[in-house]
C-alpha cells in the first residue's frame, strides 16, 4: 500500500503474526499453553487479561527475548522461535516497543533518547537523525521539550518520548505493553487518540497489553483474553464485546461477579450464584447496540487508509441497529 506520510510516499502495510501452539511455563509453573491467534497485518489488537496471567511475558515471546516451551511465531513468515541470535537481530528491527515506564535513559535529553536507536543501529549522518528526531517528536506532540531531561517531564510525555523513540527505525510491528498505567483518564484518553492516529498513518501491525477497559472497548480491531493458563477468546472487537462467555463479559465490564476472583479463579457454585444475581437481565437476549461502545476514529487531517472506511461503515450500522432495536 502506498500513502503519503509527512510528503513522503511509503509502502507498507505492517506484518501478519501468526501464533500456533504456544506454550510458556517457568520451571513447573505454566504460564500459558497451547496460545493460538493472527494479528492481522496492520490492525490494532488488544491483550487483555487478569494480572499475573501472562501478558508481559506474551510480548516477550513474539519478539524473541524469552523462548516458549512449544510452538511457533511466525513474523513475516520467520518462525521467531527458531531463529539464531543474529538472525533474530535483524527480525527485531520490524519491532518497535513501548515499554511501561517509556524506558528512557534518565541522564539523556529527550532527543538524545529518541536519536539512540538511530545512532546504534543505522549509519544515517546526524542532520539525517534530526530530521527524523523531529518528525517523530512532532507527531507525538513533543516539539519544543527536545532539551528536556525524563525527570523534568509529566509521565504522560515520558510515554510519548518512549513512543516517539520505539518509531524512528519505522518499524512494522509495535507493541505496547501497559500505555495507560500511571496515567489520569484524561492523559489515557489523548494517548489513546494518538494511537488511533499514528496506526491510520504509518499502518503498522499493533499489539497492546493493557488492563484499561475503556481503552480496550474502543481502540482495537481485535480483542483477546488470557485467563486460566489459555487464550480463552481472541477476535474482532465487536465479537468480543457481544459475547455471552462469563470470562470475556466480567473482564470488558469490569465486575467482580464472574469466573474471575481477586487471587485466583473461583468455584463454579459461587461464580454461578453470582451470575445468578445479576439477574435475568443479564442473561436476557440482548440487542448488540447495548454493548457496543463506538470505536476511535482517527482525528480530523489524517488520511485513512481502505480499512476504516468499512470500520466507519461497520459503525453506522451498529448504531443504526443500537436506535432502531433491529
Ligand atoms: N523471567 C521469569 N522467570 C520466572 N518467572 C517469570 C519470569 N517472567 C515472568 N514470570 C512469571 O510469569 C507470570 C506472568 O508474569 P507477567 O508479568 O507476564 O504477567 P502480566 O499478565 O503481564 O501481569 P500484570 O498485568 O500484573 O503486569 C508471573 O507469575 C511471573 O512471576
Amino acid at each position: 500500500m502506498s500513502e503519503l506520510l509527512h510528503g513522503r510516499r511509503v509502502d507498507r502495510m505492517g506484518v501478519e503474526i501468526c501464533v500456533e501452539g504456544l506454550t510458556k511455563s517457568f520451571g513447573h509453573q505454566v504460564i500459558w499453553q497451547d496460545v493460538s491467534l493472527t494479528l492481522p497485518a496492520g490492525e490494532v489488537s488488544v491483550m487483555l487479561g487478569p494480572s499475573g496471567t501472562g501478558k508481559s511475558v506474551f510480548l516477550k515471546t513474539l519478539v524473541g527475548l524469552l523462548k516458549p516451551d512449544r510452538g511457533s511465531v511466525k513474523v513475516a513468515g520467520r518462525d521467531v522461535t527458531k531463529l539464531r541470535e543474529h538472525e533474530l537481530y535483524e527480525v527485531r528491527k520490524l519491532f518497535g516497543v513501548l515499554f511501561q515506564d517509556g524506558a528512557l535513559f534518565g541522564s539523556m535529553s529527550l532527543y538524545d533518547n529518541i536519536a539512540f536507536p538511530l545512532r546504534e543501529h543505522t549509519r544515517k549522518s546526524e542532520s539525517q537523525i534530526r530530521r527524523i528526531v523531529l518528525e517523530k517528536m512532532d507527531m507525538v506532540g513533543l516539539i519544543g521539550s527536545e532539551g528536556k531531561l525524563p525527570g523534568e517531564i509529566s509521565g504522560g510525555m515520558r510515554k510519548r518520548a518512549g513512543l516517539a523513540r520505539a518509531l524512528v527505525l519505522d518499524p512494522e510491528v509495535i507493541l505496547f505493553d501497559e500505555p495507560d498505567s500511571g496515567l489520569d483518564p484524561v492523559r489515557v484518553a489523548y494517548l489513546n487518540q494518538l494511537i488511533v492516529d499514528l496506526n491510520a498513518q504509518i499502518n503498522a501491525t499493533f499489539l497492546i497489553v493493557t488492563h484499561d477497559i475503556a481503552s480496550a472497548r474502543q481502540v482495537p480491531d481485535n480483542i483477546g483474553l488470557l485467563f486460566r493458563r489459555e487464550l480463552v477468546m481472541f477476535g474482532p472487537r465487536e465479537e468480543l464485546l457481544t459475547s455471552d462467555e462469563p470470562v470475556v463479559r466480567q473482564f470488558l465490564n469490569g465486575r467482580m461477579q464472574g469466573p474471575i476472583g481477586m487471587a485466583e479463579e473461583k468455584d463454579a457454585a459461587q461464580v454461578e450464584q453470582e451470575l445468578a444475581r445479576l439477574g435475568d437481565a443479564d442473561r436476557k437476549p440482548r440487542h448488540v447496540g447495548n454493548d457496543m461502545t463506538p470505536r476511535l476514529m482517527p482525528g480530523p487531517g489524517i488520511a485513512r487508509p481502505p480499512r476504516w472506511e468499512a470500520i466507519a461503515r461497520r459503525e453506522a450500522e451498529l448504531h443504526r441497529k443500537a436506535v432502531t432495536g433491529a
